[in-house]
């Protein structure tokens, strides 16, 4: 089916230089399944993006945990999809329940902000998901794909997104999706793509899961048919994040 596992480590805003030495020095170290087998993509905090990226493994890429949603300028305080392209960053992280939540950005905003930094060249992790209570109420899938048509209707080309659900309810709460209720929202994200972008955008788009993921449950859930991946927090700043890397394997015996 052509989608390659896509394994993304959100480091939120967390480390020291000390800190992220270590994280790297550790990822540098270690022998992973090859690149045909799995993409890694490591997101630190904006301020240590350069450093990250000097000191990192050329196979492993990085991203950037958010940009500003136009050309940059008088914006104080933001960073500009120009400039992290003009550092050499591939990938940004956009739409994370956290900076909806927290920082009130919509799913309109966020449609415009995946739009603006495809634009300028960078490749996107688009991040959709449901909090408790929506899904108590039996509205997971319709927030997931309202979230997901925002995207749609500011972008024709999904070639350079990657899209991640993640249940609010299971973030940094230890509180993981359990292989079915992943797999039954990816299943649904991936009709929706279906009946709305194509059969191609379908077939291709990889849809990532986070939420908890760590090096215990990283297999069972890479086993399912439409999870293409993991967006990882937490774990990602642990030696895990390397079994959950190597959980890329499972793909090859489903
Ligand atoms: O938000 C996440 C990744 O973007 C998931 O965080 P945790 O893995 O810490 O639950």
């Amino acid at each position: 089916m052509g989608r390659k596992f896509f394994v993304g480590g959100n480091w939120k805003c967390n480390g020291t230089i000390e800190e992220v030495k270590k994280i790297v020095t550790t990822l540098n170290e270690v022998e992973v399944p090859s690149e045909d087998v799995v993409e890694v993509v490591v997101s630190p905090p904006f301020v240590f993006l350069p450093f990250v990226k000097s000191l990192l493994r050329s196979d492993f890429q990085v991203a950037a945990q958010n940009c500003w949603v136009r050309k940059g300028g008088a914006f104080t305080g933001e960073i500009s999809a120009e400039m992290l392209v003009n550092l050499g960053v591939p990938w940004v992280i956009l739409g994370h329940s956290e900076r909806r939540a927290l920082l009130n950005e919509t799913k309109e905003f966020v449609g415009d902000k995946v739009a603006y930094a495809l634009s300028q060249g960078l490749k996107v992790i688009a991040c959709v998901g449901e909090t408790l209570e929506q899904r108590e109420s039996g509205s997971t899938v319709a927030v997931v794909a309202a979230q997901t048509k925002a995207i749609a209707d500011k972008v024709s080309n999904w070639a350079h997104i990657v899209l991640a659900y993640e249940p609010v309810w299971a973030i940094g709460t230890g509180k993981v999706a359990t292989p079915a209720q992943a797999q039954e929202v990816h299943f649904e994200l991936r009709k929706w793509l279906h009946d709305n972008a194509g059969a191609e955008v379908a077939a291709s788009t990889r849809i990532i899961y986070g939420g908890s993921v760590n090096g215990a449950n990283c297999k069972e859930l890479a086993a399912q048919p439409d999870v293409d991946g993991f967006l990882v927090g937490g774990a990602s700043l642990k030696p895990e994040f390397i079994d959950i890397i190597k959980s890329a394997t499972v793909k090859k015996n489903v």
